[in-house]
Parts: structure tokens; C-alpha cells; sequence
């Protein structure tokens, strides 16, 4: 199956999730970082809804009972996940009726979307897919990756996502542009950063933000240089 991978944003989307067992938590949580309006229906909670119970009321809605077919209604994503294979099938039916796009559980097929392993740093996300086909491999695959890509990530997509709109209508010349952009995106450039980092010897990702400001502007500077060298050279050649 040719899956369209595509990274939603959900600000302000009507979110239903049927039942609230150990899979439906793992989508909650994901779902929670995200401005979704999100309502849970089940009898039963698992513990781990626990702390969100009594939080955010104007986006989470919990409701403790059975399915009913309206809580479909005007819905834009709909996960089923309760432990009976039938019912998620006959609510999947009935979902279908509806415009929203639905994720079924324990099946793929009756899926409009499967919901992929994700490694988060910061704002780089890498999501494995096993096309359904091993989701183990996807979540062991997504373990492997927590070594391979360090702070040095999110601390560079964090200064981007200031620099990148100024450079865009800064610079005219698309082709210098997009030398800039490499050149940041680099594992060389990386490696640098992560020298900067190594210096202070200390484990970032257990530190606030604010107790590696210093980090940060020094990384700051680090890219302003970069970006002032990568000019030079391009008008010297051009
Ligand atoms: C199709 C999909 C539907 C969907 O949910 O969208 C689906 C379906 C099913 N999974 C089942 C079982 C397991 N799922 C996991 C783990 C994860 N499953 C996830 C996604 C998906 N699972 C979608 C496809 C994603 C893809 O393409 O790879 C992850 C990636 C994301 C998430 O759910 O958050 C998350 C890892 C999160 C992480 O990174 O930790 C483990 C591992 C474990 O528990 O150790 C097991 C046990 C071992 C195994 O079965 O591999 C069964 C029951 C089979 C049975 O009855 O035996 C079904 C139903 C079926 O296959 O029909
Ligand atoms: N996609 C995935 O990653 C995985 C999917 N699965 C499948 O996901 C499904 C759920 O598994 P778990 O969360 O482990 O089960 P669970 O037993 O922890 O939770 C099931 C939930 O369904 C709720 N429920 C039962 N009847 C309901 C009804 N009429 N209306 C609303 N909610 C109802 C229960 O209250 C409970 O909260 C199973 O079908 C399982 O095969 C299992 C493992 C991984």
C-alpha cells in the first residue's frame, strides 16, 4: 500500500477518540501536544488519562460511557480504538459516513491513516512507518534514532525558525540562498555546533532552557558568521 505522509497541524480540529484503553492513550497523548479540541469516549479510562482528567476543559472533553453514533458528528479525525474487533468495525462503518478521516486500531484496512512511530527533537520530527506491516519495527527503529540525532537539532531548527523567514527577504539571490540553507543543513555545520555544545560538558537535554542561554547565543553567533562567510565567498565567485 502507497501511503501519503503528511505532518497536520490540527489547530482548532475536532478530534474523537472511541475508547480510552492503552492504544487510545499513546494517540491521546501525541494528540494533546497539539491544539486539537479532543473528546474521549469510554466507560473505562486507563490510569494514565489520570492527570489530564481535570485539565484544559475547554479542549478536552471526557466522556465516560459507551459509544453513541452521534459522537461522530462534525468531527474532522476520528481514531477507534476499543478491545472489540467487531464494534471498531461497525463504528468505522458508520464513521465513513462522515467527512473525517479515520484510523481504526486493529485495522488497517478499514483505516483512512495508520499513525506512524515519531522521535521528536524539538521541531525535527522523523516518523518510521512499517506500512502496517510490523509496527515493532517502526517502534524499534524510533528507539535507534534518540542516539543519532542530539540537541544540536533542535537548537538549530529553533534559531531557523527566526532566520529563515529574515534571510528569505533579505537575500535576493535565490541561488546564494539556497548555498546558505545547505550549508546550515550540513553534518559538518552540525558537527560544529555540537563542538560548541561538547565544550560546556554538560547533558543539555536534562537543563532548562534558561540555564543554557549562554549555549545559545554563542550557537547564534555561530550561524551569523557562517552566513556572513558563506556571502563572502559567493560574491567573490560570482
Ligand atoms: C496499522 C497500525 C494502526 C494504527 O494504530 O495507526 C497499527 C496496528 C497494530 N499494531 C499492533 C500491535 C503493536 N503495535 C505496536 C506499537 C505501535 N503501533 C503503532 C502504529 C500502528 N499499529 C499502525 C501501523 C504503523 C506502521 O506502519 O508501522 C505505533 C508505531 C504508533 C502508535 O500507535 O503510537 C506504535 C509504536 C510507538 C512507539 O514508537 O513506541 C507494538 C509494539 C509494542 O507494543 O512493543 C505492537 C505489538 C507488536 C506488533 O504487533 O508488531 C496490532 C495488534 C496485532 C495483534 O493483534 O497481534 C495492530 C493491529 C493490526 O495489525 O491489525
Ligand atoms: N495500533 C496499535 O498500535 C495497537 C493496536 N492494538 C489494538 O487496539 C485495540 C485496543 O487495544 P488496547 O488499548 O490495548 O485495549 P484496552 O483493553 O486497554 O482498552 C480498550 C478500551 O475500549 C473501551 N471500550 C470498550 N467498549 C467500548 C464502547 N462500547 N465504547 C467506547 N469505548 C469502549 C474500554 O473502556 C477501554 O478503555 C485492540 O483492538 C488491539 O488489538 C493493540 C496494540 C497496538
Amino acid at each position: 500500500m502507497n501511503f501519503y505522509p503528511i505532518n497536520l497541524k490540527l489547530e482548532d480540529k475536532k478530534v474523537l477518540i472511541v475508547g480510552a484503553g492503552k492504544v487510545a492513550l499513546r494517540k491521546f497523548k501525541r494528540l494533546s501536544t497539539t491544539t486539537a479540541q479532543i473528546k474521549v469516549v469510554s466507560p473505562d479510562f486507563n490510569p494514565g488519562f489520570d492527570p489530564y482528567l481535570a485539565q484544559n476543559r475547554d479542549r478536552y472533553i471526557f466522556l465516560k460511557r459507551k459509544f453513541k453514533k452521534e459522537d461522530l458528528i462534525k468531527q474532522d479525525l476520528i481514531f477507534i480504538a476499543t478491545n472489540k474487533t467487531e464494534l471498531n468495525k461497525e463504528i468505522a462503518f458508520l464513521a465513513k459516513k462522515q467527512k473525517a478521516l479515520i484510523n481504526v486500531a486493529d485495522n488497517s484496512a478499514k483505516s483512512d491513516f495508520n499513525v506512524p512511530a515519531l522521535f521528536k527533537r524539538g521541531d525535527l520530527n522523523l516518523t518510521i512507518s512499517s506500512g502496517g506491516n510490523l509496527p515493532a519495527l517502526a517502534k524499534n527503529i524510533r528507539k535507534k534514532l534518540e542516539n543519532q540525532f542530539g540537541i544540536e537539532y533542535s537548537i538549530l531548527l529553533e534559531i531557523m525558525a527566526e532566520k529563515r523567514s529574515m534571510i528569505i527577504s533579505e537575500i535576493e539571490n535565490s541561488k546564494l540562498r539556497k548555498k546558505i540553507f545547505r550549508e546550515l543543513a550540513s553534518t559538518s555545520f552540525l558537527t560544529e555546533i555540537r563542538q560548541i555544545i561538547d565544550k560546556e560538558q554538560a547533558n543539555l537535554l536534562e537543563l532548562k532552557k534558561e540555564d543554557y542561554q549562554q549555549i545559545i547565543t554563542n550557537i547564534n553567533n555561530l550561524i551569523s558568521e557562517k552566513i556572513k562567510e558563506i556571502k563572502i565567498e559567493f560574491d567573490n565567485n560570482y
